[in-house]
């Protein structure tokens, strides 16, 4: 086993700002994720997460796909982040949906060279699906979930539905792969950002890319993304959820008003999912999205600890809960006792309307 258990009793916000870092030669490949033309948030974390690494770290950012959107994703990845030192593209219709068997097989291919020591993704579920593949072509244990980086082999994560943390040392050979969650290693505005020393774009020779490298079990059917209007759960910095006492799809509405006055984003509890009020994908904690907003509001929510796990990393917490013992006051830095069918239709009434 690659991985050894170290330690485990670090706080847990902030961790990764407060963890030093010592040098070694190192050389990271991104592994990032586009879309409409932009580099998605959670892969200038993982670019954020490399410079903890250590110092002299050399950034390469990996885009793939097709089209137009890639060539502006690839602009846009050359100017959004002073750690880029180089944008690779891989420009093939081989990559134009994002199916897990030919990605995996280009991560292998970058790493056979570029021998990198480190490969970095977001945690979100495209790259679940992706590095365990290529870790396994490259015959490497990745560690998964990092919150905090304490030099090029130390790092800190969650266990327990992140009741406990866990620091591990990676021992095994290059590259060292890790996902990481993007509220612990927050970047600026995306689509602002600007630097007016760019990094170089290199396109990826894909001529030993071979048909057999897409050949797979999965086959690409459609896409379904999620209400552009809103933002990203994940990168929100508003996020309103509603639990189980919601009663129904119809009355969930509410949530989604409020969040919408507020340009928040919707998240709901597994119960309420389950019970088919909201869709899978907003879905928060453990077995859904973590998030780590400035705001996060929680109606008719328990507090379960697999709930808690999802957004204990948020700024500030608020709850509302008919029952002044649940458990999620215990988190929340404000709290009110009170039915949520009285509370949200009166919010509604008295905050202003968005311009
Ligand atoms: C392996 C595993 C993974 C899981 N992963 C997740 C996960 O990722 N995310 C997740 O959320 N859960 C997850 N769960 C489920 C979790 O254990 C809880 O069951 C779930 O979070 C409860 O959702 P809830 O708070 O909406 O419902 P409940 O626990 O039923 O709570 C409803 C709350 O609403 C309050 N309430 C009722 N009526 C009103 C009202 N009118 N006004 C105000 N308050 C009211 C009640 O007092 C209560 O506290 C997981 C469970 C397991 C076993």
């Amino acid at each position: 086993m690659a991985i050894r258990a170290l330690l485990g009793a670090f706080g847990s916000r902030s961790i990764a700002t407060r963890m030093a870092s010592y040098s070694r030669s190192l050389s990271t490949l991104v592994v990032a994720e586009h879309e409409g033309g932009f580099v998605k948030a959670s892969s200038l974390s993982a670019v954020e997460a490399a410079k903890y690494l250590g110092e002299d770290n050399s950034i390469s950012l990996l885009l793939a796909g097709s089209g137009r959107s890639l060539q502006e994703a690839a602009e846009h990845a050359a100017s959004c982040h002073p750690s880029i030192s180089e944008v690779l593209l891989a420009d093939s219709d081989k990559f134009t949906y994002p199916l897990a068997e030919p990605w995996a097989r280009l991560v292998h291919l970058m790493q056979q060279k570029g021998s990198y020591s480190h490969i970095i993704a977001g945690s979100g579920s495209f790259w679940k699906n992706i590095l365990p593949r290529a870790a396994a072509l490259l015959d490497v244990s990745p560690i998964t979930d990092i919150i905090g980086i304490s030099g090029s082999n130390l790092f800190v994560r969650p266990i327990y539905a992140g009741n406990a943390l866990n620091t591990v040392r990676y021992t095994g050979s290059d590259p060292c792969m890790l996902t990481i969650r993007s509220t612990s290693f927050p970047f600026g505005p995306v689509s602002a950002c600007s630097f007016s020393n760019a990094a170089f774009v290199n396109k990826v020779d894909l001529s030993t890319f071979t048909e057999d490298d897409v050949v797979g079990k999965s086959k690409y059917l459609s896409l379904s993304s999620q209400d552009t209007e809103r933002p990203d759960l994940g990168n929100a910095r508003v996020v309103v959820t509603g639990g189980r006492a919601l009663k129904s799809a119809e009355n969930f509405k509410l949530i989604e008003k409020l969040a919408e006055k507020l340009g928040a984003a919707v998240g709901a509890t597994r119960a309420a999912v389950d019970a088919g009020f909201a869709p899978n994908e907003l879905q928060v904690g453990q077995t859904g999205k973590i998030v780590g907003p400035e705001l996060y509001m929680a109606f008719g929510v328990s507090g379960a600890i697999q709930h808690i796990a999802g957004m204990r990393d948020s700024k500030v917490i608020v709850a509302v809960n008919k029952d002044a013992d649940a458990p999620i006051f215990q988190v929340a830095d404000y709290g009110l006792v009170g039915d949520l069918f009285e509370v949200i239709p009166e919010l509604l009434e008295k905050l202003p309307e968005r311009k």
